[in-house]
């Protein structure tokens, strides 16, 4: 390992500049450019297949650009390494695995022993790096996400709505300076939703330096503390910027590809498709 990565924070936290990524001889996304600030908290929407996770995975340091530039917390990916960039990074994606959720259900792991994961950023345990402060620092995060009570609870019993704040909780583990959300509310019904929003709008207040990536499909999922918002379309964004800007009902018609009405109440947003 090179000398220790530390986020930079004269620029930006993360700095996209005609960013491509190309697999299988098929261009995936392209020409992306993005730049968002320390203490932001951005959506990213776009219809399936927009390539939404795919930048993702460039912004999170998880893969390098087949072409343009990124610079992430002020490092150029190429450049440093990923891992040590990565521990600067909260990800949380139910879809990628990042625990090994099977192995925590076999061996009965606690909700505690999860959080605790994240200061490795491994998908299992390893006792011997955790000292008395990250235990207590895994309890006051899961208290911080609501979870205070489910600390010994075995993760695999929890249910789908608080794995998904006990997996925030984990992403916060290593103090990280950038956090992202991966459709962090795919699968909970109502009450699990709203409970995760609530929690993420209270992190959101009270860490104004942390930076937060929210992709989701829904935009009654966008916490009120969102403050700035991109739209992805065929690989390319269509726009980005202030949210009061890009979330309006013309932006996310020409998105989606059909006539939409965006409302605002109390600083949510809500859509629905007008009848032509
Ligand atoms: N490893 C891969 N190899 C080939 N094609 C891929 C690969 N990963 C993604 N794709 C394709 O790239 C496109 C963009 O995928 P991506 O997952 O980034 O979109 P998304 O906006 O996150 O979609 P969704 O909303 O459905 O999750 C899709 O057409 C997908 O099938």
């Amino acid at each position: 390992m090179g000398e220790e990565i530390v986020p930079d924070r004269a620029g930006a936290a993360l700095e996209l500049s005609g960013v491509g990524v190309r697999v299988s001889g098929r261009w995936l996304i392209g020409e992306i450019d993005w730049r968002a600030g320390y203490g932001e908290h951005w959506v990213i929407l776009g219809p399936n297949g927009a390539g939404k996770t795919t930048m993702l995975s460039v912004a999170a340091s998880v893969r390098h650009p087949t072409t343009g530039t990124a610079h992430v917390l002020g490092h150029r990916l190429g450049r440093v390494d990923l891992r040590e960039l990565r521990g600067h990074i909260g990800l949380v994606a139910a879809s990628q695995g990042l625990v090994d959720e099977a192995l925590m259900e076999e061996e009965h792991a606690t909700a505690h022993t999860v959080v605790l994961t994240g200061h490795t950023g491994t998908a299992a345990p390893l006792w011997d790096r955790y000292g008395p402060a990250e235990h207590e620092r895994a309890h006051r995060l899961l208290a911080e996400l609501g979870c205070k009570d489910l600390a010994e609870r075995p993760f695999g019993v929890c249910s789908q709505g608080e794995r998904a704040r006990i997996r925030v909780a984990r992403a916060l583990m290593a103090d990280p300076a950038i956090v992202f959300l991966d459709e962090p509310s795919a699968g909970l019904d109502l009450p699990a939703r709203e409970d995760l929003i609530v929690a993420v709008e209270d992190l959101a207040r009270a860490r104004p330096e942390l930076t937060t990536v929210t992709v989701t499909h829904h935009l009654e999922e966008v916490p009120a503390t969102t403050t700035h918002a991109l739209l992805m379309r065929e690989g390319r964004v269509l726009t980005a910027g202030a949210v009061g800007e890009v979330l309006t009902g013309a932006w996310l018609s020409e998105c989606f590809g059909r006539p939409l009405a965006l409302d605002r109440v109390e600083g949510r947003w809500y859509v629905r498709a007008l009848r032509v």
